[in-house]
């Protein structure tokens, strides 16, 4: 049935879901707060800084106007970056007069309260302005998913039902959605591979090969399960679109911002310019800081993102924090 889809977030991701939502023959509008954007979006059908050569439908539009992009909406899609994402479900709050479904599909913990995004969500808006709120998460570069490349990605609600609903809404014959429960894995998955990525696009920039990304993306996931499995995650999450599936993804591919991010820190430049001359949110340079603390403070080891941490907060040298995380004392591969 036709559903009208707020979403909010006109980026990269946010206008790639709008397309699917238009594809699947809902009722979608944007929602951003750059106005030459939206005239962009609106008068030529493109938004060129997010997803170059795409050309957008027409009826595909764009709003600055938040009461009335979430007015009567079936669903709102939140898409902006973890960062902003409390300000914005707290605008939304302050507008909506409607119980939407509430959808999330970004990627990151919340800093110096490390929230997963949904908790950040369901204390912003009350249950009078919403239903429940359902994570959208997976393996998924923009790029890919507006040429209608084929795609796998999760639906999570604790509640079955809702995340059916998502599943419907989104689901077409290039875009399959799979439903799961465990909305902890399937964040914690979500927002820990960034920093996982990071450090794969370093070791690429630093010279090294199959083995080395091989080493960081398999004990990568090794620490991103023990803290979200700590969180209270089910640790077949992690072996699922989520986990495994979405550190593949970002770990190999040019597209991924946190990949390049890390391959030109590799290559030796300064974290303050690659993060200016990328224009786009690299979710995972937050997410370590946060992820870092979140281990500190539930003692979990997490070597990986301790090395990233030093490097990107600390100012030390790649080179010399990978020979230590090798160095460091042995043990075995089955101790969690
Ligand atoms: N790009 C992808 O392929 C992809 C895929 C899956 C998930 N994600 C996740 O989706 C989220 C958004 O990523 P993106 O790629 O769309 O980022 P982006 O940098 O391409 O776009 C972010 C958008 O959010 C807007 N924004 C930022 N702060 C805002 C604020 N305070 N109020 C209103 N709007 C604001 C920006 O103007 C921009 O339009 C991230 O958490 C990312 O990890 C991205
Ligand atoms: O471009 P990145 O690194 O933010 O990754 C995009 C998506 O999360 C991949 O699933």
């Amino acid at each position: 049935m036709k559903q009208k889809i707020a979403v909010l977030g006109a980026g990269s991701w946010g206008t790639a879901l709008a397309l699917v939502l238009n594809e699947n023959k809902h009722d979608v509008t944007l929602w951003s707060h750059h106005p030459a954007q939206i005239k962009e979006i609106n008068e030529e059908h493109t938004n060129t800084h997010y997803l170059s050569d795409i050309k957008l439908p027409e009826n595909l539009k764009a709003t600055e106007n938040l009461k009335e992009c979430v007015a009567d909406a079936d669903a709102v899609l939140f898409v902006v970056p973890t960062k902003a994402m409390r300000e914005v479900a707290h605008k939304f709050s302050e507008v909506c007069e409607n119980k939407p479904v509430i959808i999330h599909a970004s990627k990151g913990l919340e800093q110096v309260s490390h929230k997963r995004i949904s908790d950040v969500l369901k204390e912003e808006i009350t249950p009078e302005h919403r239903q429940d709120v359902v994570v959208l998460s997976g393996p998924s570069h923009a790029e890919e998913v507006a040429v209608k490349d084929v795609t796998t990605i999760t639906a999570a609600c604790e509640n079955h039902s809702s995340a059916q609903y998502v599943q419907e809404l989104f689901s077409n014959r290039y875009f399959r959605v799979y439903t799961n429960q465990d909305v902890i894995g399937v964040e914690m998955g979500a927002a820990l591979k960034n920093i996982i990525a990071l450090g794969s696009g370093a070791l690429h920039g630093l010279g090294y090969g199959d083995n080395a990304r091989a080493a960081i993306m398999t004990r990568g996931l090794a620490e991103i399960s023990r803290l979200g499995v700590a969180m209270g995650a089910d640790p077949l999450t992690f072996i699922g679109l989520s986990g495994v599936g979405d550190l593949e993804v970002t770990c190999n591919s040019v597209h991924s911002r946190n990949w390049r991010t890390g391959n030109l820190l590799g290559q030796g430049q300064d974290l303050d310019t690659v993060l200016e001359n990328m224009g786009m949110i690299v979710e995972g340079v937050a997410t370590t800081k946060a992820a870092y603390e979140l281990a500190e403070e539930r003692k979990i080891e997490m070597p990986i993102t301790e090395a990233i941490y030093r490097v990107l907060y600390n100012g030390e040298k790649i080179a010399s924090v990978i020979e230590e995380t090798m160095l460091r004392d042995y043990k075995s591969e089955q101790e969690f």
